[in-house]
């Protein structure tokens, strides 16, 4: 059951690298990556940890905490793959976890309840972000920084603010990891449009929350015909609508958990495949960008050796989603200059 478990994942990560050019390594040529998880024992962060000792590009695996490492770390570490796992626990330890990471990938942060939007978080999770970037700048500043912390259209841009303070901000580096949205599209289309949902592709852009996130069903592949107006109309509320139907459903228990683990993973996937010269890795994410006239948005990205290689435009868009693009404008300005000013105020 395990061995299964672990080659279906692998070959699952094989089959994307074939889908978006050809994996170069195996896991032993594959070069040292150390990757850091900052958040390692909540929800998302303990099946994020288990996916990427499933990954073969990982070779250290540092899980950190405020506490519950040490056995998060115990548990996963008796998996036989290449991964080498440690755990760090409390404030004094976050060094020691962070250095020599390649990517760091954050899940910290206070998750929503029923009634809550993600903006709600805004309180809590800016200052557990602010701290943990402030820690990278300082201990591995070269590192490729995944945020799933939310809100992320907020988190982001704190993130980039506490970097430029540090004299290492690369705007290169810096992800807002919107791979959920994703992940949601293909899967609400596939079902929706009857193909199969391991070839099916959906560009998710603009940011991470309610109306700012904007799949583009007409650029979605395979294409169909068999979709319509309302079916799109409806795809599009479902995916933006996403996080609150789990949070509806788990009722006070939480948010995406297992799906962002997987979500989350794919996405370090990605960047490592970037980093280790794979040709042609497109994932979308929430960038630094001139794609529109917001200094942030969620794109599609090709991946290369020192993180976004370059930010791929909108491509043509349907007067549905033209109108979407519009809407989400000043909800996603407003949620990134709330993320900068409190960075330069604290
Ligand atoms: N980007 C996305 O698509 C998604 C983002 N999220 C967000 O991810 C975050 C985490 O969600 P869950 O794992 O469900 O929450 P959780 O409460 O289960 O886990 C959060 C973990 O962060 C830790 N933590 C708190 N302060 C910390 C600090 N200063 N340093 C290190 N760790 C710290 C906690 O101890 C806890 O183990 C939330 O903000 C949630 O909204 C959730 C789903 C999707
Ligand atoms: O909805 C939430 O609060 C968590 C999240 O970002 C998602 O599931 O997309």
């Amino acid at each position: 059951m395990r061995s299964f478990m672990v080659r279906s994942v692998d070959s699952a990560l094989r089959r994307r690298g074939a889908s978006s050019g050809s994996r170069l390594f195996s896991s032993e040529s594959a070069p040292e990556r150390k990757v850091a998880i900052l958040g390692a024992a909540g929800g998302i962060g303990q099946p994020l940890s288990l996916l990427m000792k499933l990954n073969p590009l990982v070779s250290n695996l540092a899980l950190y905490d405020i506490a519950g490492t040490p056995g998060v770390a115990a548990d996963v570490s008796h998996i036989n793959t290449r991964a080498l796992v440690a755990g760090f626990a409390g404030e004094e330890e976050l060094g020691k976890a962070l250095e020599g990471s390649d990517v760091v990938i954050i899940p910290a942060g206070v998750p929503r309840k029923p009634g809550m939007t993600r903006d709600d978080l805004f309180n809590i999770n800016a200052g557990i972000v602010k701290s943990l970037c402030t820690a990278i700048a300082k201990y591995c500043p070269n590192a490729l920084v995944n945020m799933i912390s939310n809100p992320v259209n907020s988190t982001v841009p704190i993130a980039s603010e506490v970097f430029k303070k540090a004299g290492t901000y690369d705007e290169k580096k810096l992800f807002g990891v919107t791979t959920l949205d994703v992940v949601r599209a293909k899967t609400f289309y596939a079902g929706k449009a009857k193909v199969p949902v391991a070839e099916v592709n959906v560009p998710v852009v603009g940011g991470h929350a309610g109306i700012t996130i904007l799949p583009l069903f007409s650029q979605a592949t395979p294409a169909t015909n068999a979709l319509s107006e309302e079916d799109i109309k409806a795809l599009t509320k479902r995916t933006q609508d996403g996080g609150t139907e789990v949070v509806e459903a788990k009722a006070g228990k939480g948010s995406a958990t297992l799906s962002m683990a997987y979500a989350g993973a794919i996405f370090a996937d990605a960047c490592l495949k970037g980093l280790n010269g794979v040709p042609d890795i497109v994932e979308c994410s929430f960038v630094q960008s001139s794609v529109t006239e917001l200094p942030f948005f969620a794109s599609k990205v090709r991946l290369g050796k020192n993180g976004v290689e370059e930010v791929l435009g909108l491509g043509s868009l349907t007067d549905f989603e033209k109108a979407g693009l519009e809407s989400l404008k000043p909800e996603l300005k407003a949620s990134i200059e709330k993320g900068i000013k409190f960075a330069k105020e604290n």
